[in-house]
């Protein structure tokens, strides 16, 4: 049963009962609002809490009218009338006064006189004792309030308890002496404490670098350092137990964030590495050799030969696979923007900068892969930061002095010759060093040929479905002259050629030569000879043709032409000499 309020303060209304009985010598009773008896003296000492609701008329009353009750001469009195107690009641004087809280009447003081030496002394001055029985009113009721106030106080504060442990961040209630008086879960998960830590003391300041308007903060709890994001509040509850909150987020949750923003929705696996070339079948089996060392690997290959997708397949089969993939095309970036891209700024760093801050694609990536793709376009003073970053593996943020520690994977590629760029002094020998720890060389596509067939198949079925559109296959003539290209642009040169011949095929769904680009077939058109002249060349003749076909296939690159002497059977020099003749004859 739900309790009154003046049974909530029992204790305190018995004393007073007690002291205005001593003061007064006249004996006190009081009851609540359900006509409980709270407190008595002499005789209603032994009633306490018994249920007055059979007797006690003038109380009825009293708390009917909220107002105060002289009765001078009990029994005769018109409220007395429906009492069983009238005609045998020993009481002289009774004077009751209602305690009221608020609107309320919580309950009733009653003086009752039992002598005609106590009835005399009221009665030379009644209004005196009415006041003081209405100040003692005021008393009880002062008390009653205060006991509703912190009830009122203690269900907030559960339910302020309730929220905070059901919030994702991080909550701290720190006291005036900086120690925890409440920590929530998710801040005991984030900073690895067990609940006892309560009474543990916390060193906190701000760092002054602050992440995408948040505040960063040094919190020492234990002897262990945290770096956290969050707000610092104070509380003014004017109760030293509750001075100051923290709501933080820890560093890697806001990363986690930002990543799961950025990320780009590509999934690579192995898998996606289409070819079955030998090239591809060693390239793959080095792949998953070295997928959970944690050097640095550069990749080195034309543009579009699958540069990035080599860097994702390492990183999909890497012990690092669920933790974040971030690239960043160094050669796309303006040299200015490229620092605070791949280092983040603190709040105030630079004017122009974003005033909250920004977070590197390092911080991004740490735990992760971090891919810097077209590296050897990086300019020379962000060279030198790169190198440093990679040796220490710590960074500090433009406008911060605070070291960061990173745990990363770097992949790096370009498709330049690094070793062309040292010499003309565009880039670092040290640098190129660092991250040539495990070289990857992509070959381009026209020294892989038999990844031509299986690529052709899976991007036809990528793009027929991407287009919603029935591809039969593609005619043996058509893929004979797709496998003699040269495929300068490499995979992505194949991919665009393979989309325009969906585009361009008909009815039927067969890719044939009428479905190739114009280019692709004026190319064959100029290296076709025209009809009628072919039986009559010479042997000098075809022996040029051959070797320009080859180069044409192989590159005109160093490397593109010594596979073409491999493949023709001749020397290097050889193929050197034959091109001049070749030069000399046009
Ligand atoms: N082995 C492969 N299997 C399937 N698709 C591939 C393969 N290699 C590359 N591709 C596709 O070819 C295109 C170019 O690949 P990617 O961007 O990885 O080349 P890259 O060498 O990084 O080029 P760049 O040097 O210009 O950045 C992409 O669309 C990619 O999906």
């Amino acid at each position: 049963m739900k309790s009154s309020v003046l049974q909530e303060i029992q204790d305190a209304v018995i004393q007073y009962a007690k002291i205005i009985a001593h003061v007064i010598r006249v004996d006190v009773e009081i009851v609540d609002d359900g006509l409980v008896r709270i407190a008595g003296t002499g005789i209603y000492s032994k009633g306490i809490n018994e249920d007055m609701s059979g007797e006690g008329f003038v109380y009825k009353h009293v708390l009917a009218t909220g107002k105060s009750q002289y009765i001078e001469e009990p029994g005769k009195h018109e409220l007395c009338d429906s009492c069983p107690q009238q005609g045998c009641c020993a009481e002289k004087l009774e004077l009751c006064t209602p305690v009221v809280l608020g609107e309320e009447i919580i309950g009733v003081i009653g003086l009752i006189c039992f002598e005609e030496e106590q009835k005399k002394q009221l009665l030379q001055d009644v209004t005196f004792y009415q006041l003081f029985l209405e100040q003692i009113a005021d008393f009880i009721s002062a008390k009653a309030y205060e006991r509703q106030e912190s009830k009122r106080n203690e269900r907030m504060m559960g339910m302020l308890l309730q929220v905070i442990d059901n919030v994702d961040k991080g909550v701290l209630v720190l006291d005036g002496d900086g120690k925890i008086v409440q920590i929530n879960e998710s801040a005991c998960k984030q900073l690895q404490l067990a609940a006892d830590c309560i009474g543990k003391p916390v060193a906190m300041a701000a760092t002054s670098d602050s992440l995408l308007g948040v505040e960063e903060y040094k919190v020492v709890i234990d002897h262990t350092t945290y770096f956290l994001i969050g707000n610092l509040l104070s509380v003014s509850s004017g109760l030293p137990a509750y001075d100051r909150i923290f709501i933080f987020n820890e560093m890697k949750n806001v990363k986690s964030g930002i990543y799961d923003l950025t990320k780009v929705a590509m999934p690579v696996t192995m898998d996606n590495l289409v070819g079955c070339s030998p090239e591809t079948q060693q390239l793959k089996a080095k792949l998953t050799k070295l997928a959970d060392s944690n050097s640095t690997v550069l990749i080195i290959g034309e543009s579009g030969t699958g540069k990035e997708v080599v860097a994702r397949a390492i990183h999909a089969v890497s012990n690092r696979s669920d933790k974040p993939f971030i690239g960043i095309n160094c050669a796309a970036i303006p040299d200015m923007l490229l620092e605070s891209e791949l280092f983040g700024y603190v709040k105030g760093a630079f004017s122009g900068a974003d005033p909250r801050g920004k977070i590197g694609k390092f911080e991004l990536a740490n735990k992760g892969v971090l891919f810097l793709d077209e590296i050897g376009d990086m300019p020379l003073y962000l060279q030198v930061k790169l190198l440093r970053v990679l040796q220490e593996r710590k960074l500090v943020r433009i406008g911060s002095n605070q070291l960061i520690s990173l745990d990363i994977r770097v992949i790096a590629a370009t498709n330049k010759d690094l070793k062309e760029l040292i010499r003309e002094k565009k880039f670092r020998e040290d640098l190129y060093y660092r991250l040539n720890v495990i070289p990857i060389e992509v070959p381009p596509l026209r020294e892989r040929v038999d990844d031509i067939e299986p690529l052709v198949n899976s991007l036809m079925a990528k793009y027929s479905g991407l287009f919603n559109k029935k591809v039969r296959g593609i005619d043996r003539e058509t893929m004979g002259i797709l496998m003699q290209y040269s495929w300068p642009g490499n995979i992505r040169e194949l991919e665009n050629t393979i989309e325009f011949m969906i585009n361009m095929a008909d009815e039927s769904g067969w890719l044939t030569k009428c479905t190739l680009p114009r280019s692709f077939q004026e190319s064959q058109a100029a290296h076709t000879p025209p009809a009628g002249m072919g039986e009559f060349k010479t042997l000098r003749q075809l022996e040029h043709e051959h070797i320009s076909s080859a180069v044409r296939r192989f590159g005109d690159t160093t490397q593109g032409k010594l596979a073409a002497a491999k493949q023709l059977g001749i020397g290097i020099a050889t193929l050197y000499r034959k091109l001049r003749e070749i030069e000399e004859t046009q």
